[in-house]
């Protein structure tokens, strides 16, 4: 392709050599350049792509965008001058693959907690009217039935477009996507064309980056002036309130769902929490109809109603044809999301479930759920995360011991810190709650204990881990998978 033609509509401070310059491929990581590609460089967090310029050159680059000046790059070499490498990546992606995301029914959803729940289950409603659905997040990427394995929640704005791109290919229609804060504030989403945003909730994460709450909100709120058909909002959430009131004015439409009113474009009555799921009256625009669902919690009905709108936006922008009962059945459909809620069969007299909580809010919000239906003890197995944000350690510690009655306090990916350290801020808050507790650093020895000491209708919460099958020490991922160990543990007892 043409630099030239990659570039039209895009602004850049200055630009050389650039006639006549053909590009086969876009890279931002210097070692993946390839003869004739286009290389971006970026200033990272950790080190400064400006510095491997020259090794790209030496892998083939045939033209540079930079963002600040950098000595000793051949005269003749076509150079591109921005003030944002990372939007001009997101730019030149977009241009690159065709701008993928116009042809698709693009789904954002955005919040601290439930974003990889929501986008299961809208898929399940789109599935059930006959759609081809693609979804990217923190499982994984999803185009049609192929599984590719990330890194991050929301890939980078280059992988995403070629993502986007894949799916045009299978005939996917509709791509329902988990919009981070690190991306609305990194530029990953810049030109991808939203038609439908959606806002979960909001609670303490991420701090480490944002440093502030308000900051936090700020990268969210970005979302809903991107989106050209409908933004979705949680009523009952206070962050959600604050979007309302600013976004309420923007010509999109907004929709809003929540238990908390009757005023509500999509809202839940006579709530049953059971420990298979959760049964509940949907109202909506399109009547009202019962929902069963085997994703137990509160949390679920929340899910689901945010799935409905969206399900609902799509239909009332003429995207798709459905029925409250499509809604229903698609809904009904989803057995479960791996490592949300997830009961791991015991054969014994006592519960366990792996869940990915590890924000205050969701440790609460989950451990609340247990204690509808636990007739034994609640055991919480939990930690937190190293390289991240350590303000939440002692709230999750807090919640625990206020919500459980042992709490199992162990290592949840440590990196690059010293587990022993994290373990001891999340005991600040488990003691200042005057929580019973055990600390165990190795977590595989943590799950042992906990399973060994089970007693008659305990309920053991293995918190933090969710679907994910390893664990992170130091900068290694070793396979830890805890499925397996509940079974292994399980024959030792
Ligand atoms: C803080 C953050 O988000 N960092 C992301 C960012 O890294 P960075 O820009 O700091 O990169 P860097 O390592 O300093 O390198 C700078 C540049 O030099 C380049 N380089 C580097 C080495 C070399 O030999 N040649 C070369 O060209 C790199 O490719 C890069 O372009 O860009 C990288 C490429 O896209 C990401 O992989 C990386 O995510 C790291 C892994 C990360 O942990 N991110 C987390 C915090 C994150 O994004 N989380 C969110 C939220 C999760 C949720 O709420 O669900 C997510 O979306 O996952
Ligand atoms: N709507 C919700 N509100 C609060 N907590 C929730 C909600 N939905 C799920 N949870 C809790 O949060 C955990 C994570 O849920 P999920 O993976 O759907 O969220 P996420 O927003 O994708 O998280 P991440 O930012 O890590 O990708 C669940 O395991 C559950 O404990
Ligand atoms: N999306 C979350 C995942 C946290 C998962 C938890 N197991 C941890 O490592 O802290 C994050 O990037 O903070
Ligand atoms: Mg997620």
């Amino acid at each position: 392709m043409k630099l030239k033609d990659i570039l039209e509509g895009a602004e850049f401070e200055s630009g050389n050599n650039l006639e006549d310059v053909e590009i086969k491929g876009i890279a931002y990581n210097s070692q993946k350049v390839e003869a004739g590609y286009l290389f971006v460089a970026i200033e990272g967090f950790k080190t400064d792509g400006h510095k491997y310029i020259a090794s790209a050159i030496e892998n083939g680059a045939s033209a540079i965008v930079l963002q600040k000046e950098v000595e000793g790059i051949p005269a003749e070499m076509p150079v591109i001058k921005v003030s944002n490498s990372r939007e001009m990546l997101a730019k030149l992606a977009c241009s690159f693959c065709g701008d993928p995301s116009s042809k698709l029914n693009l789904i954002g959803i955005t919040g601290t907690n439930g974003k990889t729940t929501t986008t299961y289950l809208t898929r399940a409603i789109f599935e059930e009217i006959g759609h081809k659905v693609g979804i990217i997040g923190t499982i994984g990427n999803l185009i049609g039935n192929k599984v590719v394995d990330t890194n991050t929640t929301t890939p980078e704005s280059l992988e995403l477009q070629e993502s986007f791109c894949s799916m045009i290919d299978n005939e996917v229609d509709t791509a329902v996507m988990e919009v981070s804060s690190h991306a609305l504030d990194l530029n990953r989403v810049d030109y991808s064309d939203f038609k439908v945003g959606v806002f979960t909730n909001l609670s303490v994460d991420h701090l480490d980056y944002h440093k502030t709450i308000d900051n936090y909100l700020e990268a969210k709120k970005k979302l809903f002036y991107r989106t050209s058909e409908f933004n979705v909002i949680n009523g009952d959430d206070p962050y959600g309130q604050k979007i309302i009131d600013e976004i309420k004015s923007l010509e999109t439409p907004l929709l809003i769902y929540g238990i908390d009113s009757e005023e509500y474009d999509l809202y839940a009555t006579d709530i049953v929490m059971k420990p298979e799921g959760v049964s509940y009256k949907m109202h909506t625009p399109m009547g009202s109809i019962n929902i069963e669902l085997n994703i137990p919690g509160l949390f679920s009905v929340y899910n689901s109603l945010a799935a409905a709108s969206i399900a609902y936006a799509s239909a009332y922008s003429g995207r798709v044809k459905l029925t409250l009962k499509d809604i229903k059945s698609g809904l009904e459909k989803l057995s479960g999301v791996k490592g949300r809620f997830e009961v791991v069969p015991t054969g014994k007299d006592f519960s366990v479930i792996i869940d990915f909580a590890h924000t205050p809010d969701a440790l609460e919000k989950v451990l609340k759920s247990i204690k509808e239906f636990a007739k034994g003890r609640i055991v919480a197995l939990f930690g937190a995360g190293g390289d991240r944000d350590s303000s939440k350690r002692a709230p999750m510690g807090e919640i625990a011991a206020k919500y459980a009655d042992f709490c199992v306090v162990t290592s949840d990916n440590p990196r690059t810190e010293d587990p022993a350290k994290i373990i001891e801020d999340v005991l600040a808050g488990v003691k200042r709650e005057g929580g019973e507790y055990v600390a165990i650093v190795d977590r595989r020895e943590a799950i042992e204990y906990a399973v060994k000491n089970a007693k008659p209708d305990d309920i053991i919460l293995l918190a933090g881990k969710g679907h994910e099958t390893y664990l992170i020490l130091g900068e290694t991922k070793h396979h830890f998978d805890e499925r397996e160990i509940v079974r292994e543990a399980l024959l030792k007892i």
